[in-house]
């Protein structure tokens, strides 16, 4: 059977104009793997409300951080895509969850080159409903509607997968090199608590205060704070990280339901206060730079720092395109060319 593969992330608008960033966010929020609340009640909230606000906003935020060749999150995943595609025997195409690009395109593009088993590749590190799981659902109905005859299996999350630990580890420790600082905040995106219990399979090991994320559990499998903690937790061993000396934060929240905690805002704004002089702010529930790294992070985070009384401020890159990240994707692809993996 013919192999290829499907590299697939969150995907932005096709450009910074209000009109284009309502239509992405519309197909975005109306994912009841992303606003998971009743059909109707996710009409009324997000057609009714949100979408005549928001996309204002989010196009500003956008226009502060777009490229010449569009947005950073697909320019990047385009190159990093390439750079893999070139490294490897058979065909390789990209897919984004949101917007243009789509999965379906890209499932298309691989059956054109006569490729009749696919290796879908999430590029999340991380399990949420709202990300990894979402990508998986929409390939396997395309899959299944479209193309039943093709074989798709799913490459896992890898928040702890030992070479991408050593690849993050060495990102931070080649940025950190010359920044004497005193904190490194490890900010990943956050998801509503509520998604925490919804993804439990054990049905009672979760629980909202995250006092469980310790205890060993088959629940951990889909539990995306106890993965955050535990790239944390590789990360700070593998660079010797002292003690009292890194912490770990949700970003990017909407709407008033209460997510993951403690909040990256309200973090950076107690470090400026406590004293701390130098912060270093990674983001390792994205592979990509994109909108919620380099204009939340990277511009807005270093304003609430600095103007709480916080001096230097640094936020660490993301893998983006670094070749010895593709070169940990190249392997793993060639060990399921050999020997198929799946979840
Ligand atoms: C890392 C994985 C991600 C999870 C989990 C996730 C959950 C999640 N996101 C929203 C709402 C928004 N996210 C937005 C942008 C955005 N989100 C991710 C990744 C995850 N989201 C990325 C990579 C990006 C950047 C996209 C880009 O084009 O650069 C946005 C859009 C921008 C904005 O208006 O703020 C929204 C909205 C929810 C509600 C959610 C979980 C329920
Ligand atoms: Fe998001
Ligand atoms: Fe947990």
């Amino acid at each position: 059977m013919k192999k290829g593969i499907l590299l697939v992330n969150l995907g932005s608008p096709d450009s910074t104009k209000v009109k284009d960033v309502r239509k992405y966010l519309d197909e975005f929020l109306m994912d009841e793997r992303v606003i998971d609340i009743p059909r109707w009640k996710r009409y009324l909230l997000i057609k009714g409300i949100i979408l005549n606000t928001r996309p204002k906003k989010s196009a500003k935020a956008y226009k502060k951080i777009w490229w010449k060749e569009g947005s950073p999150l697909v320019v990047i995943s385009e190159r990093f895509s390439n750079k893999v595609a070139d490294k490897l025997d058979i065909p390789v195409a990209l897919g984004m969850r949101y917007g243009s690009m789509s999965i379906e395109s890209g499932i298309a593009q691989l059956v054109k080159r006569g490729v009749e088993e696919i290796l879908l590749v999430p590029l999340y590190p991380h399990y949420a409903m709202s990300s990894f799981e979402t990508v998986v659902e929409k390939a396997k109905e395309i899959n299944r509607k479209k193309y039943p005859t093709i074989k798709m299996d799913v490459m896992p999350v890898f928040y702890n997968n030992t070479d991408y630990i050593k690849v993050m580890s060495a990102n931070l420790k080649r940025h950190l090199s010359g920044f004497d600082y005193d904190h490194i905040l490890f900010s990943y995106h956050g998801i509503p608590e509520r998604h925490i219990l919804k993804s439990d399979t054990t049905n009672s090991h979760c629980k909202i205060d995250g006092s469980c994320c310790d205890t060993h559990s088959k629940a951990h499998r889909t539990c995306y704070r106890h993965q955050c903690f535990e790239t944390t937790k590789a990360i700070a061993k593998t660079l010797q990280l002292k003690e009292g000396t890194y912490s770990n934060s949700f970003q990017s929240r909407l709407l008033k339901d209460p997510w993951l905690k403690p909040y990256t805002d309200f973090e950076l704004e107690k470090f400026g206060k406590e004293g701390v002089k130098n912060l270093a702010v990674i983001t390792p529930a994205f592979v990509a730079d994109c909108l919620e790294t380099l204009e939340e992070i990277a511009m807005e985070g270093e304003h609430q720092f600095k103007s709480a009384g916080g001096q230097e401020y640094k936020h660490i890159p993301c893998l983006n395109d670094n070749d010895d990240w593709v070169d940990v994707m190249v392997n793993w692809v060639n060990e399921w060319v050999g020997e198929p993996v799946n979840i």
